[in-house]
């Protein structure tokens, strides 16, 4: 019988909930950085607290800084209680924390990936991990390929049959196609490419699955998700953060390559793709492939892409300075911290629709939607001034915060005259479900140790976005500085100008 941590939330009679990882171990590199403390520390916790983490999990840290484990888990500890969805419990902390190591060094110290293989070896011993490891790279992304090669060298990714030994590779997966396909090259030869998980974490998000079970599981959407019927698709993900205490990542990569060639080229695969055959892995990923594939930016770039660096401003009645003055970015820095693209996806369904992406750093409020935006009914049998507020119909899957679907479509406004004015239909995950969403980090972490690879891109993917985007950042490269705009807007004027040139807004979420 699988043993799972003692006291969980699971209810082991309800068929619903998911499978249990078997006995393994994780590695974290930069297990000391942003993510790990915001995200995946209290993601393995919400996991084990569900009981879905087998009972000798061993979670070992690695990064420069000169810590014991004692001191590690007090951070696990802190990070879990200020951000784990479930409620803290004691006895499953006690369990967790009992299979805690940090390991200290530089990823170019040899010592250390060695005392990372002792130690390792020891847990197996002690907490009977039965060899089976996961190492998750949650690092700048210039050092893939080192800590790959300290794997290769170390043994540690030998592959044996009765034992996994997977790498979870953090995004962005290269900084343009041919670093991408260098890097798959360094990947493949130390890991099979089963065992590898490139993780993009807004295909963990419920949501985001629920563009799939939208569009596929209903008959009332297929037979107008198509150009006949849809304008054009708007894809939005805004944050109304700054980059404070992340330059050493952010600067010289820039919102295209931080959220564009993944997370949103990902949604714009799934809004787009085929209905997949099955729901086995290959089927989806394949059907996400062939739309990638057919998807290419939509030129003059000057017109069709904006791209902005934020100032200083207001935001939440606090004034917050601009992206120049932040903490170790360059005083001259061209990284944008706005990008809006283009897309054609040039297949029979889609010709002619064009998709808009955008995402920015200090923009008005943290919101990601997804807007399809249907065309206008061919004829209107009302008074001219009966539809002056009748806007087009859209279809808006809410992926963050409130997360649901709107439909917007006109309405009578009550009263004598015919006067049609949009609405809204809401549904809302918090309304009509009461199971909670787990976070994205949980779904996918648990899914990696299952062995299971549907939500995790493949490199053919991975390489294909890097395609698509690799002309706009190369044109972007010569056309000077990007166009400063104020904290707390919606980003810079040629933003309003890519869309407002053909006829068309960008929606205020
Ligand atoms: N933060 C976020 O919201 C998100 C981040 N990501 C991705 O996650 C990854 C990590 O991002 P984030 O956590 O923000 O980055 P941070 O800069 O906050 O953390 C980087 C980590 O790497 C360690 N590190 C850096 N260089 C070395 C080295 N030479 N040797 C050993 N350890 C080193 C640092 O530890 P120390 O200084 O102690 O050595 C630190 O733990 C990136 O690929 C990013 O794209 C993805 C989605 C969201
Ligand atoms: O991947 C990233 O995502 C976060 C935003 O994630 P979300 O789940 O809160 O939408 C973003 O802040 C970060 O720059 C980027 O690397």
């Amino acid at each position: 019988m699988t043993r799972t941590f003692q006291n969980p939330l699971r209810d082991e009679r309800d068929k619903r909930l998911p499978t249990i990882a078997g006995p393994c171990g994780l590695v974290i590199f930069g297990v000391t950085g942003d993510l790990s403390r915001k995200k995946l520390m209290p993601a393995i916790y919400d996991l084990a607290n569900r009981g879905l983490l087998p009972p000798g999990f061993s979670l070992v840290g690695f990064a420069r800084r000169d810590w014991a484990d004692e001191d590690f888990g007090q951070v696990v500890h802190d990070a879990v209680k200020k951000y784990a969805r479930t409620p803290f419990r004691e006895s499953i902390w006690n369990q967790l924390a009992e299979g805690c190591r940090f390991v200290q060094g530089s990823f170019d110290d040899d010592n250390a990936f060695d005392n990372l293989a002792k130690c390792i070896e020891d847990l197996d011993q002690v907490r009977g991990t039965a060899g089976n490891h996961a190492f998750y790279l949650s690092i700048p992304p210039a050092a893939f390929p080192v800590v790959i090669k300290q794997l290769a060298r170390t043994g540690l990714a030998d592959q044996h049959p009765d034992q996994w030994r997977r790498v979870v590779i953090e995004k962005p997966f290269g900084h343009d196609l041919a670093s991408a396909k260098e890097l798959n090259e360094i990947v493949n030869d130390v890991f099979p490419e089963e065992s590898v998980f490139r993780i993009d974490h807004y295909l963990g998000k419920e949501t985001v699955q629920n563009i799939l079970a939208l569009r596929f599981a209903n008959q009332l959407f297929e037979p107008v998700w198509n150009g006949n019927y849809v304008d054009h698709v708007q894809i939005t993900m805004a944050e109304d953060i700054g980059l404070g205490g992340r330059a050493g990542y952010y600067d010289g990569i820039g919102a295209a390559r931080d959220v564009i060639q993944n997370h949103l080229l990902q949604l714009l695969a799934l809004v787009a793709m085929e209905e997949p055959v099955s729901f086995d892995p290959r089927a989806v990923r394949a059907e996400k492939a062939k739309i990638l594939a057919a998807t290419t930016p939509v030129q003059p770039f000057a017109e069709t892409t904006a791209r902005g660096q934020y100032t200083g401003g207001w935001q939440g009645g606090q004034k917050v300075p601009g992206l120049l003055q932040e903490e170790g970015f360059a005083k001259d820095s061209i990284t944008e911290t706005f990008a809006a693209i283009t897309l054609a996806v040039e297949t029979r369904r889609w010709a002619g629709v064009p998709f808009y992406l955008r995402t920015g750093k200090r923009l008005g409020r943290k919101v990601t939607e997804i807007a399809v935006v249907f065309k206008r009914a061919p004829h209107l049998p009302f008074d001219d001034t009966a539809t002056e507020e009748l806007g087009q119909n859209a279809l808006v899957f809410r992926v963050q915060p409130d997360e649901g679907v709107t439909m917007r479509f006109g309405s009578k406004v009550p009263g004598s005259t015919m006067e049609v004015r949009d609405v809204s239909m809401d549904f809302s995950y918090g309304h009509s479900f009461t199971e909670s969403s787990p976070e994205a980090y949980e779904r996918l972490i648990l899914d990696m140790l299952l062995g299971e690879p549907s939500l995790f891109p493949m490199n053919d993917e991975v390489e294909r976005s890097w395609e698509i985007l690799d002309p706009i950042i190369d044109a972007w490269r010569s056309s000077g500085r990007p166009e400063p705009y104020r904290a707390g807007t919606w980003g810079p004027d040629s933003a309003t100008t890519m869309l407002s040139r053909t006829g068309r807004h960008w929606r205020r979420p």
